[in-house]
């Protein structure tokens, strides 16, 4: 008779400095007893979403579920809505976790930071376990660092003043190849990512930002319905319980940004009642969710030059109106999404244009009912933050305003008609150098860039790769009349290569490599991430893994 083997999880890894205080035994403890309640339902919710995809694929089209109906027309329920610290999140700034960008971010004068292990992120074993040091240090108030040309940085701002800390994990689909955990019939698989980064900033941090009178606060990505959410809602209980932390305390603002998603925003709301504060509009990944899921649908879902796909387009507009009704019926925070421009210290015109660019589109969010919005660059937080005073006033959000006059179909949300659909030659030139450029920064460990004027992270280049993917399974012809074939993206590859300036430890070969699997396969992975990772970013791979499914 055979007995089961206990569950475990492994490192995999060399350990860095300091890694040890992050994986102790008992947070590694933690982390085996999440994957022992959750790695399990984890696997049902990717195999579903493939499922999901074949149908959308197969012509079946999006809707709000008729088995939820009660949910979405009962009036009564609300939401937790904010914790201590998020009652007023008119501007956040996102960015990664390494030290400078988080002192950076403590002192920046904004009222929240998303702390990114995501988008933001490039999930090296260094930046995943020095992203959790930084902010473990940060809470404890003993960050400092001292860049390599002599700068030291240390958090100045008062404890009132920093923002507060929302942490935003990796999604659902990802792995974390350097941590195995071991099920209890003696195989052992990488371990999920958003468990680990989620458990081990739960495990470090949470009664300590309790204690600071803030609180565990979680951005949750790339959710696509509402039975992820109540994984994740499980997940917090779990925890909660785990650590004796009362019942309520973890927030989440769920990121509203793929296109089954924004579907079931009251559903998602519901399932995290006791612990949701708001949801996002997450732009970036939304587009490129549209492009995912349509991408075999025809020409009537070809989406025009990236630099096109606008939120004032119509389909954009229906589902930001609809994100803030379904949050002021609920009493959660509708919180804006990234305008890609940012300014540059070095040319002040380049500045001004960006500056202009964000002002119009914080005004636009500000007007609608957004209760606060995203900002990239510590530069912009005035100017974000002058277009929601204006609106808000000393008032901490719009929470009042219902919207009672918005009405948003099913079909709307995904209406791409009535929108100029040029694909030019600059268009495809543009998408080959920007995901090329962006891989490349990505392989050297850094998640977001800046790339001709404009923030490029892992949202903004899916949508470059698949728009590429796209246009040549849809035969895309551009306004100066090239087709869009392979040969032809495979010759603007070669120009923007032989363009660039070359360094010797550059890792242009390998972006490149990435870029052809992701853009010039048969096949189309589902996240760029996924590969990328796989192929360049793990340093050891658990022995005798048993692959998850598919994401
Ligand atoms: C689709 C989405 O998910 S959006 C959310 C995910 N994306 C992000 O979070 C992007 C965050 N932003 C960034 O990473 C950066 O602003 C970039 C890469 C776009 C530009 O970075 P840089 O080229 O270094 O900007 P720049 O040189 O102007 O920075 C000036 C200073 O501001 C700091 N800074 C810039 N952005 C940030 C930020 N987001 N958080 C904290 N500090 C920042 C820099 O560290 C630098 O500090 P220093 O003067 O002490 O050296
Ligand atoms: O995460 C945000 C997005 O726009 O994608
Ligand atoms: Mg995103």
């Amino acid at each position: 008779m055979s007995h089961p083997t206990p569950t475990s999880t492994t490192v995999h890894a060399e350990q860095g400095e300091r890694f040890d205080e992050i994986l102790t035994p008992e947070a590694l403890a933690f982390l085996t007893r999440l994957h022992d309640q959750f790695a399990g339902r984890r696997q049902e919710r990717l195999a579903d979403r493939m499922a999901r995809r074949k149908h959308i694929e197969n012509g079946r089209d999006l809707r709000f579920l008729p088995e939820t109906a009660h949910i979405r027309e009962n009036t009564e329920w609300r939401v937790a809505g904010a914790g201590p610290g998020l009652e007023d999140r008119r501007v956040e700034i996102t960015g990664p976790t390494d030290p400078k960008m988080t002192i950076n971010a403590l002192n920046s004068g904004a009222k929240a930071w998303l702390a990114d292990l995501e988008d933001a992120t490039s999930p090296t074993w260094a930046n995943v376990i020095g992203g959790q040091l930084s902010l473990h240090d940060a809470i404890r108030d003993r960050l400092e660092f001292t860049s390599p040309e002599g700068k030291h940085y240390t958090v100045t701002a008062s404890p009132d003043e920093r923002p507060t800390i929302i942490m935003r994990p990796r999604g659902w689909h990802l792995t974390e190849k350097h941590l195995g955990y071991t099920d209890r019939a003696g195989y052992t698989r990488a371990a999920s990512a958003s468990l680990v980064d989620f458990g081990l900033y739960a495990f470090h941090n949470a009664t300590a930002l309790i204690e600071s009178g803030r609180g565990p606060y979680f951005y949750l990505p790339k959710i696509e319905n509402h039975l992820e959410a109540r994984l994740w809602d499980d997940v917090f209980t779990f925890t909660e319980n785990a650590l004796h932390i009362p019942h309520g305390t973890i927030r989440a603002t769920v990121l509203i940004e793929t296109i089954p998603a924004a579907y079931e925003m009251d559903e998602i709301l519901y399932e995290l009642r006791d612990h949701a504060a708001g949801l996002n509009a997450g732009r970036w990944d939304y587009i490129f969710s549209i492009i995912k899921n349509f991408r075999d649908r025809g020409r009537g879902f070809v989406l025009p030059d990236r630099a096109q796909i606008t939120m004032t387009v119509p389909f954009m507009r229906a589902y930001t109106e609809l994100l803030v009704q379904t949050c002021h019926k609920r009493g959660a925070h509708a919180i804006g999404g990234m305008s890609a421009f940012i300014p540059n210290r070095r040319d002040p015109e380049a500045t001004e244009r960006a500056l202009a660019k964000v002002s119009d589109d914080k005004r636009r969010e500000a007007g609608d009912g957004f209760d606060g919005t995203w900002v990239a660059h510590p530069d912009l937080i005035p100017t974000a933050r002058a277009e929601f005073d204006a609106v808000l006033s000393d008032r901490p959000n719009q929470l009042e305003r219902t919207r009672p006059e918005v009405s948003v179909t099913a079909a709307q949300l995904v209406d791409l008609s009535g929108i100029d659909r040029t694909v030019t030659d600059a268009g495809v030139r543009s998408n080959v150098s920007v995901a090329l450029r962006y891989l490349e920064s990505w392989l050297r460990g850094t998640g977001a860039a800046a790339i001709d004027g404009l923030m490029e992270d892992a949202a903004t280049a899916e949508i470059s790769r698949s728009q590429l993917w796209q246009w040549i399974h849809q035969g895309v012809v551009t306004a100066e009349g090239t087709r869009v074939t392979r040969a032809h993206v495979e010759s603007e590859l070669h120009e923007v290569l032989r363009s660039l300036d070359r360094s010797l430890d550059d890792r242009f070969d390998d972006a490149e490599n990435i870029l052809r699997m992701v853009a010039l396969e048969e096949d189309f992975p589902t996240f760029l991430t996924i590969p990328a990772y796989a192929h360049y970013l793990v340093d050891t791979a658990p022995a005798r893994t048993r692959e998850p499914v598919a994401a």
